[in-house]
Formats: C-alpha cells, sequence, structure tokens
C-alpha cells in the first residue's frame, strides 16, 4: 500500500513557491452559515500554519447592527465549532481574532455604513484587497456599484463570487455583467470550491505526470469514466435554496462538470491559469447537447422518500420540505465529450442527497485486455481517484494468480491512502489563492456560461415534466432508473465497496 507522511499543506506551498503579500480581506455576508463554517475557520488555519503574512486584516460586514468585540466573540464560537479538534489553539486563536473587524453594513444601501469602511482601508491603500462576496448573487452588482463609487476598488483588489452564478444561463450572464461593470474579469475570482481540492487538482497530476497513464487516456483505451458526489446529509438548513436549485445545479452545473473537463481536457499548454481553463472550455464546449428528443434515454432525475442512513431514520424530502416539490434531489447524466479523443466514451455523472455514504470519486473504466489469450476471466481494470472521504486512489491489475498451478486471471488492487495527510480544507487553499492573484483553481467567465448553456435544456425539459420524477429510499444508492442508464451502454455504478473487493 502506498501512503505519504508529510504535511501536504506545507510541501504544496513549497511547490507552489508563492509569494502572499500582506492583506486586507474584506467579507460581505460575514455573520452568515458559511463564513462561520468554511471562510474564518479557512482563514484562522492558514494563520495558524504561518501562511497569512504579519499585519493582515480581516473585515466582516453585513447589515447585523455588532460591535467589532461582539462580533469576536461570534467567529470565537464558530471556530470553536467547526474547527477540527486538533486545530483548535486557544492562544493561536486570541491572536487570530485580533486581526478581525466589523463593520455594519447593507451592501445593497449606497448610504450605509461605507465610509467607516472606507477609513479602515484607507490606511494601507496600496495593499491587496479581496471582497469576498459570501451573500445573495442577486445582490453582487449592488455591492460592486457600492464599492466603486466609494472608491473602495483599487488596482491591486480582487473579488470573489460565491456560487451560485445563476440558475441558467440568462441569469448567469447578468450576474457577470453586474459585476464586470466595476471588476476586470481578472480581478474576479468566481469560487467552485471542488477545484480547491487537493484531489482534485491531482486529476491532472495523475494523468500528465505518469506517461503509462496518460498514454492510454482516451477512447482506445477506456471504456467510461463515472463521476459521483454523493452525501449522506439531506438539505440541511438550505431548504428555501435548495428547492429553487435542485441537485443538477447545485452539483453538475458547476463541480461535476468542473470535474469531467479536467478528465476530459486535451494537454494544456501549460499549468497557468488561463490554459488550464482555456482547455477545460473547449471540453465544456463539445458536449454532446442533451436535448428534449433525449432527455429521457440521458438523464435520471429523483427524489429521496423516507428511509434510513446507517441507524438513523429520516423523512422523505417532501415530508421534510413540508409541501410538494418538483426539485429533485438526485441525478445522474450520461455525457458525450464530442472530440476525437473521447468520441462514443460515456462520462456518467451522478449526485445525491441521503445517499447510502458520501462518497466522491471518479472512476475510470478501461477496456478489458487480450480475450483472446484469457477469455472471459479477464476483467476490466478501473482506477478510482476518492475525492473524498478516505482520500486517495486505487488501481487494478490483472495478475496471474501465484497459488494456482494453471494461468488463473486475479484480480489485484493497488491502493494510494493520503489518509496520513492534513489535507486543507478547499477554502485554504482558495482563498489565499485569491490575495496571490492566482485565478488557475477558479471558473472563468465562459466556463459558467458554457456550462449554463449544455445543462439548461435539460433543466427546462424537467421542469415541464418530460421525464419522470424517479424516487429512491434515503440511505440508498438511488433508483433504479440510475442503474439501467448506465447498463444501457455497458457499466453498472461502482460503489466504493465494490472498488476496494477488487
Ligand atoms: N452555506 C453554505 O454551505 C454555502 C453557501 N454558498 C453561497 O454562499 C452565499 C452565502 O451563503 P450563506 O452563508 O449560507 O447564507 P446566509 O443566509 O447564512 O448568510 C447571508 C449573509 O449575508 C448577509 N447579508 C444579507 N443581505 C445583506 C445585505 N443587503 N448587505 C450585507 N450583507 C447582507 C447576512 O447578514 P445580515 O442579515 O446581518 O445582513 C449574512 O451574513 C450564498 O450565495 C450561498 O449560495 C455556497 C456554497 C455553500
Ligand atoms: O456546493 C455544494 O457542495 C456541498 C458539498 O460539498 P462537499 O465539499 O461536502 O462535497 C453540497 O452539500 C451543497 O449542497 C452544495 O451547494
Amino acid at each position: 500500500m502506498a501512503s505519504a507522511s508529510q504535511d501536504s499543506t506545507q510541501a504544496s506551498a513549497a511547490a507552489e513557491g508563492e509569494h502572499t503579500p500582506v492583506f486586507d480581506y474584506v467579507i460581505f455576508g460575514a455573520t452568515g452559515d458559511l463564513a462561520m463554517r468554511k471562510l474564518l475557520p479557512a482563514l484562522y488555519n492558514q494563520f495558524r500554519v504561518k501562511h497569512v503574512p504579519e499585519g493582515s486584516r480581516i473585515i466582516g460586514t453585513a447589515r447585523s447592527d455588532m460591535t467589532c468585540e461582539q462580533y469576536r466573540e461570534m467567529a470565537r464560537q464558530a471556530l470553536d465549532t467547526f474547527l477540527p479538534k486538533g486545530t483548535i489553539n486557544p492562544e493561536l486563536i486570541d491572536r487570530f481574532l485580533q486581526m478581525i473587524n466589523y463593520v455594519t453594513i447593507d451592501g445593497t444601501n449606497p448610504d450605509s455604513n461605507w465610509d467607516a469602511l472606507k477609513a479602515i482601508l484607507d490606511k494601507y491603500p496600496h495593499r491587496v484587497r479581496v471582497f469576498y462576496f459570501s451573500t445573495a448573487p442577486q445582490i453582487f452588482e449592488a455591492i460592486s456599484e457600492n464599492l466603486a463609487s466609494h472608491h473602495l476598488i483599487t488596482p491591486n483588489s480582487r473579488v470573489v463570487l460565491e456560487k451560485p452564478i445563476g440558475t441558467d444561463s440568462a441569469s448567469a450572464k447578468k450576474i457577470n455583467d453586474g459585476v464586470s461593470r466595476f471588476f476586470g474579469e481578472n480581478q474576479i475570482f468566481r469560487i467552485d470550491h471542488y477545484l480547491g481540492k487537493e484531489t482534485v487538482q491531482d486529476i491532472l497530476a495523475i494523468r500528465f505526470a505518469n506517461p503509462f497513464i496518460n498514454a492510454v487516456w482516451s477512447g482506445e483505451y477506456i471504456q467510461s469514466i463515472q463521476i459521483t458526489a454523493a452525501e449522506t446529509v439531506g438539505v440541511e438548513g438550505r431548504a428555501d435554496y435548495y428547492d429553487r436549485s435542485g441537485a443538477a445545479r447545485d452539483m453538475i452545473q458547476n463541480h461535476l462538470l468542473q470535474i469531467l473537463s479536467l478528465c476530459a481536457m486535451d494537454p494544456p499548454k501549460s499549468l497557468t491559469g488561463d490554459a488550464v481553463r482555456d482547455a477545460k472550455v473547449a471540453v465544456l464546449k463539445a458536449l454532446q447537447p442533451i436535448t428534449e428528443a433525449n432527455v429521457g434515454q440521458e438523464t435520471v432525475r429523483a427524489q429521496y422518500t423516507a428511509g434510513g442512513i446507517g441507524d438513523h431514520r429520516v423523512p422523505g424530502y417532501i415530508e421534510e420540505l413540508g409541501k410538494p416539490s418538483n426539485t429533485e434531489t438526485y441525478a445522474a447524466v450520461r455525457a458525450y465529450v464530442n472530440t476525437p479523443r473521447w468520441k462514443g466514451v460515456p462520462f456518467y455523472l451522478r449526485t445525491a442527497k441521503r445517499s447510502k455514504r458520501k462518497d466522491s470519486e471518479v472512476v475510470v473504466t478501461f477496456k478489458p485486455g487480450l480475450k483472446n489469450l484469457f477469455g472471459d476471466q479477464v476483467q476490466s481494470d478501473y482506477m478510482a481517484i476518492r475525492l473524498q472521504p478516505d482520500e486517495g486512489f486505487a488501481l487494478t491489475f490483472n495478475i496471474k494468480d501465484p497459488s494456482s498451478p494453471t494461468f488463473t486471471l486475479q484480480h489485484a488492487t493497488l491502493e494510494g491512502d493520503f489518509s496520513t495527510i492534513r489535507i486543507p480544507d478547499s477554502y485554504e487553499r482558495l482563498m489565499l489563492d485569491a490575495v496571490r492573484g492566482n485565478p488557475g483553481l477558479f471558473i472563468r467567465r465562459d466556463e459558467v456560461e458554457a456550462a449554463w448553456d449544455w445543462i439548461e435544456p435539460t433543466l427546462r425539459a424537467w421542469a415541464a415534466n418530460k421525464t419522470k420524477m424517479e424516487t429512491y429510499p434515503a440511505g440508498s444508492h438511488g433508483p433504479e432508473a440510475a442503474n439501467k442508464l448506465v447498463a444501457q451502454t455497458g457499466d453498472k455504478w461502482h460503489e466504493r465497496l465494490d472498488i476496494s473487493q477488487g
């Protein structure tokens, strides 16, 4: 079994060789769920591993009226609640909290407390400023306009946009147009937190740094690629957002299509942000359209009904919501990439709430070896890139059973296990990449819009009930219709248990 033991945070920073300048981080929506659960813990963890330069500042803003001391107390409680236990150091937390300020601002109101924010920021007018918009996207343009009219956007400023960038092509364009009135595209950092996951970045390393894998990475040797992002959780406290979104908008339009792009792209000219994004957008634009005519054949949508996650009984989606809904909590899609490399190779994407286990991975199924030599005992090999949890990879081989006197094949699995390494949360990497002005792990405007253009006909067809809404019990792997979808093209879903059994 392969394993690694160094602290990957330190290793990756050294490898990047990137300078992190002293910064001012202004978080809009600083009292919200995302700021508390992800953004503040991410900044603290980077402070803890000494990646935050001395003198940097964090300024929280929201409409809630509170003093700086009250906000620091709120932040302390969030850190105590959401940080992994091994990372809590009270003395360090005290020092981290001293970096934080709070200003009450209504981002949509030009007469709000902007002068107080300006007084803080103008102390260091040339410093890197990051405005993190952790609010509803509908107010991104208004916040940008108010920042501009109060002369807070400097050449060294950047803006980070949280998802969702729209709910369809038109609304995405509107948000992009709105923010672009005040920030250049090179100042806009659209978050897709999956790109900040080390294991997602590993897709490029595995593909392009290993000639024996690079050489077979095409439809000549690959039968299919499946990408899964399954969760045991339901909609938690976000039912309002989720019911207007659904699994395809929430996960496929962004995270899963990004992973597909990394898997399917031709080698980029370099690893610079724009070269990688050019290669990804070429994939998105080459996706074979799913239309009203074939949506029933190429997609499955479903809602969970009551069931059990482990020993825990959970209600169905409709019961949880308390009203009827036409929103899917499960989506599976068979996609084709119309490039010479991938002609006819199915890419299966699926995502689910209330699945049997949390499990995000990419599974590449290779075409079987020489049947004329080994007959049917030769099995298709698989490579699984385990995105989370139990990060790592598995690669199977047909080998001769050493205990057999005849030429009997056995399927052996080589496993790579990253569990001994502290893998930084994706927000840690992304929040500081924005400071460094490194756009490679953020989504360019043309990527967002190409992804919407492709998924939109499916969403329209689903909304018009052109396909049936299937059901699956909470705690299962999804509806039977999704098994049929992959069986039609000679495949089956690989659940993690299958892989580790080889
Ligand atoms: N929570 C999550 O897990 C995820 C969230 N996101 C995205 O991140 C963004 C924030 O989500 P989340 O934290 O969950 O949302 P919340 O509703 O928990 O928080 C919203 C925040 O925005 C502030 N806010 C609302 N209106 C204004 C305004 N006019 N001016 C200034 N601040 C305002 C709120 O504070 P106040 O009311 O005091 O003004 C609050 O701090 C959303 O776009 C969401 O889609 C993306 C991925 C995951
Ligand atoms: O963007 C989102 O992602 C999370 C899943 O993220 P993960 O890192 O835990 O895999 C999902 O729960 C949420 O609905 C969605 O908005």
